[in-house]
């Protein structure tokens, strides 16, 4: 249960929006419920969903949002204002651009629901137009400097988590070594909770270096004592294509004989967890009290358990560092 921050209004909106943007996640859709159903029952007449993220915004594609246009929505995966990644809003003009298509339209403030590039996006627009922005956190990466967690990581953990288990049964059967690619461009958040919850062999993430030959060498003894070369390594997918396919290349030299398993945009989609719902409906709630309060160019967020806001400045200039002693347990539990 996450800790709510207690918020005095002292302004008065009559028309806000909201968008998705950056790669979809689980949770989207009851961030959209909650902003729209806390915005109406805290006394804002009119809510705007911007479909297609910053794209929707700089090509006018706006639509009038009810109360009932966000119901059944709590348990649905993706994200019903669609999502995409728009180039043209990083050129300044084209931010100016979108300010005066929300101004002719009345809106006066807009919620951002997305990952570090969106809360980049969110951030330099807001300072450079002046319209009151508000983050949320949305993304399956975690890789949001500021919060300890964002909407969709949970489930995204969850989805791999249960193809890895039933990787595992197969790869015992056939005392194979599975490698199994998770997402994460940059950060190894994903592959570290997954590597551990799934009793992985080895983790790699984009974060520090791995040692094939170190690994080799495990299942080599592992298999002259008889206990079998099945085993998981994941692997965060990197920056660079291919990452998986060349360890399996390093792997095949050494000896060994690996399968790979890219488990891609499956980890996007499905519904939302349980934990991600409480946290979309936790943190949609409390950005728009957050902007009732006068707050702006903040992102909501968890700090140890309770929702926070975090200047925008601060989320788009730090780094969320991988934390060491948790990478350190996926070999600390080996055999
Ligand atoms: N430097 C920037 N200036 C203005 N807008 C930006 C900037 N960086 C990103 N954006 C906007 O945010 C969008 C989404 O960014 P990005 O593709 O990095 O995904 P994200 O929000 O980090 O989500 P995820 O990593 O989960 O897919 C971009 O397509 C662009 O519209
Ligand atoms: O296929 P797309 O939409 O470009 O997104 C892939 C990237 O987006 C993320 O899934 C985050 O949404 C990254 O982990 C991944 O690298
Ligand atoms: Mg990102």
């Amino acid at each position: 249960m996450h800790k709510l921050p207690t918020l005095k209004s002292v302004k008065n909106f009559d028309s806000v929006a909201i968008l998705t943007s950056g790669g979809d996640s689980p949770g989207m859709n009851p961030a959209i419920r909650a902003l729209t159903r806390a915005a109406f029952n805290s006394g804002i007449s009119h809510v705007y969903g911007i479909n297609r993220g910053y794209s929707g915004l700089i090509n006018n594609d706006i639509q009038k949002m009810t109360s009932r246009s966000v119901t059944n929505i709590v348990q649905r995966g993706g994200t019903v204002l669609k999502s995409a990644r728009c180039l043209e809003f990083k050129e300044p003009n084209v931010r100016q651009d979108a300010a005066k298509i929300l101004r002719d339209r009345g809106i006066e403030a807009l919620f951002v629901i997305g990952g570090d590039g969106s809360m980049t996006g969110a951030h330099l627009f807001t300072e450079e137009t002046g319209i009151p922005v508000i983050g949320l956190p949305g993304t399956i990466d975690n890789d949001i400097p500021g919060s300890d967690d964002t909407i969709g990581f949970d489930t995204a953990v969850n989805t791999a988590l249960e193809a890895i288990d039933k990787i595992r049964d197969t790869a015992q059967s056939h005392e194979r070594l599975f490698l199994v690619e998770v997402m994460g461009r940059n950060s190894g958040f994903i592959a570290t909770q997954v590597g551990i919850a799934c009793g992985a062999e080895m983790v790699v993430v984009p974060e520090y270096d791995f040692d094939l030959r170190e690994l080799c060498l495990t299942l080599a003894q592992r298999r002259a004592t008889g206990q079998g070369s099945s085993g998981i390594i994941v692997v965060a997918e990197g920056k660079d294509p291919g990452l998986t396919n060349r360890i399996a290349y390093q792997l095949e030299e050494q000896g060994q004989n690996p399968r790979i398993c890219i488990l891609g945009h499956i980890q996007r989609g499905g519904s939302p967890s349980g934990h991600d719902r409480m946290l979309a409906s936790c943190l949609g709630a409390s950005a728009v009290s957050y902007l009732l309060a006068g707050y702006n160019d903040i992102m909501v967020g968890v700090n140890q358990g309770s929702i926070v806001d975090i200047p925008l400045r601060r989320v788009i200039t730090e780094t969320k560092s991988l934390n060491r002693h948790l990478f350190d347990i996926t070999t600390l539990l080996h055999k």
